[in-house]
């Protein structure tokens, strides 16, 4: 599979695949990769399991398209890639097709641009309305983290954002705890967050700060949703954790030539004491 790769001179470095425009993996400056892949990826349905697939214009199964919507199947066009000292960045761009308007009946055209700093990996993802009617849409940045075996997981920021619990189907109020434990299956889309969120794992903390998306997903199986998905081998389910800046709740209403953006800076590092 045709990969794109960018580094820094400070050694940081991230591969991108066009084929629905994934960062398949980042391994900031002097640090491990930060992104999980399975071993099994590719042996569904789906083209990788793991990285950051974008989900546009549907989420999950919220509608009448394939899962995640039209976009994590396609191969998107390169725009422009520049490799520096500093900053490395790729746009890429997909745009609305005989085969999506069959199933969706607008004109979009997507831009996402990747930049790779020596610590941090910042993307944007760009919404055009190109056609003549006005859409509404969801979108999500599906940013699957590895998690290292064994080693306690907390994720801080999202206390004080209710959210649906997708396992029970139920909607639940904000927690107000600080510190939320992940150690179990969890599928929830918390509503109206805020920013920066933390993922801590020991002495390794990866921030996460975003706009214009107005939710995330929390999700990962663990030990006991793992086994009903193919593509994810039994003891990773614990491995990996997606933590995804999106727009679901209150899909953005895009009138005829609207652009609307969203971006997300995910950032590595020690944890903060
Ligand atoms: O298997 P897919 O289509 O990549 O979806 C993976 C998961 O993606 C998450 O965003 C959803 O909240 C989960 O419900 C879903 O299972």
């Amino acid at each position: 599979m045709q990969t794109l790769d960018l580094y820094t001179a400070s050694g940081a470095r991230c591969t991108v695949m066009p084929l629905g425009a994934t960062v398949v993996s980042w391994c900031p400056a002097g640090g491990k990769e930060q992104l999980f892949m399975s071993r099994l990826s590719g042996q569904s349905g789906l083209p990788v399991r793991g990285g950051i697939p974008v989900v546009f214009p549907q989420f999950a199964e919220m509608g009448h398209l394939p899962k995640h919507g039209l976009v994590r199947d396609v191969v998107w066009e390169l725009v422009t890639c520049s490799q520096g000292e500093q900053i490395s960045s790729l746009l890429l761009r997909t745009q609305a097709s005989e085969a999506s308007l069959a199933l969706w009946p607008f004109a979009y055209t997507l831009h996402l641009h990747i930049e790779l700093y020596e610590q941090t990996l910042r993307m944007t993802l760009e919404v055009t309305n190109s056609g003549t009617q006005a859409f509404q849409f969801q979108a999500a940045l599906h940013t699957y983290f590895q998690l290292q075996q064994g080693v306690p997981v907390t994720v801080h920021g999202l206390d004080q954002a209710g959210y649906i619990d997708k396992l029970q189907q139920i909607r639940m109020p904000a927690t107000g705890k600080t510190q939320l434990s992940v150690n179990q299956w969890m599928d929830r889309i918390y509503l109206d967050t805020a920013t920066p969120l933390q993922l801590t794992q020991a002495e390794h903390a990866v921030q996460m700060g975003y706009l214009g998306f107005s939710d995330v997903v929390l999700w990962t199986p663990w030990q006991q949703g793992v086994t009903a998905i193919p593509d994810i081998a039994d003891d990773e389910g614990c491995r990996m954790l997606c933590i995804e800046p999106a727009c679901i709740a209150q899909p953005p209403l895009l009138p005829a030539g609207g652009v609307w953006r969203g971006s997300m800076v995910v950032c590595a590092g020690p944890a903060a004491r």
